[in-house]
């Protein structure tokens, strides 16, 4: 189990590296985004996202988060525009929280943590499939979005009325008919720099495209989050909460951003 990797004291991202050595590579993430050191690219496109609600299909608890997954075998579901060429399509999304409102975000804006980070997680289809696109540096588009505390977010809700039937790590159930656009906030601004997967195997195929605007979620809504579970049935129980990796040293990298 030399690949059972967490977010504990003892298998938690300060050990990742034993596992996996690219965990001190050049560009991984996530990153502190300090806006006052980015720079405005005129170049950069406006996001283009287009989601099928009719591609979603199921709700998973993998034990480090929990996703909803999109079929992905057609571009009804896709990532244009933005700092990208090409497509790139939705395969799943999943979320990053914390133990309390004040931490939980895997990005973070002039050091500030959000309790909640949104990742809508799309592969290049330059590539068979994102197994392959995943080892690729120009293979996945990772859009982040923050979650912060506020007002009771309705779209989120159906999400989360769906928590109680996976509970435990493993468990899966159908998540039909749902339009993923609906997470997004009113603005597309975005910063976007070049990192990695922010759990194992921290591959270094990441276009992340991290929104300025966060969307909101109220302390009831999070307390569902923390209320599932990292363990599966039958094991120690250990509630999934603090799923997220802190900010990785930007080692040269320029972050731009795509609003003045
Ligand atoms: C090659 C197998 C990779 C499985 N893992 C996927 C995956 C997707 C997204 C992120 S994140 N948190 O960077 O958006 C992490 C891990
Ligand atoms: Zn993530």
């Amino acid at each position: 189990m030399s690949h059972g990797w967490g977010y504990g004291p003892s298998d938690g991202p300060d050990n990742w590296c034993n596992g996996f050595p690219i965990a001190n590579g050049p560009r991984q993430s996530p990153i502190d985004i300090i806006p006052g050191q980015t720079s405005y690219d005129s170049a950069l496109k406006p996001l283009k996202l287009k989601y099928d609600p009719s591609n979603s299909i199921d709700i998973l608890n993998n034990g480090h988060s929990f996703q909803v997954g999109f079929v992905d075998d057609t571009d009804s579901s896709t990532l244009t525009g933005g700092p990208i060429t090409g497509t790139y399509r939705l395969k799943q999304f999943h979320f990053h929280w914390g133990a309390s409102d004040d931490r939980g975000s895997e990005h973070t804006v002039n050091g500030i943590k959000f309790p909640c980070e949104l990742h809508l997680v799309h592969w290049n289809t330059k590539y068979p499939s994102f197994g392959e696109a995943a080892s690729e540096p120009d293979g996945l588009a990772v859009v982040g979005v923050f979650l912060k505390i506020g007002a009771a977010n309705p779209r989120l809700q159906k999400v989360l009325d769906a928590l109680g039937a996976i509970k435990s790590k493993g468990k899966q159930t159908t998540f039909s008919n749902f339009d993923a656009k609906t997470l997004l906030p009113g603005s597309l601004d975005y910063w976007t720099y070049d990192g990695s997967l922010t759990t194992p195997p921290l591959l270094e195929s990441v276009t992340w495209i991290v929104l300025k605007e966060p969307i909101s979620v109220s302390p009831t809504q999070m307390g569902k989050f923390r209320s599932l579970m990292f363990s599966g049935d039958g094991e120690a129980p250990c509630c999934m909460q603090d799923n997220y990796r802190p900010p990785q040293p930007l080692k040269g990298r320029k972050v731009r951003r795509s609003f003045k």
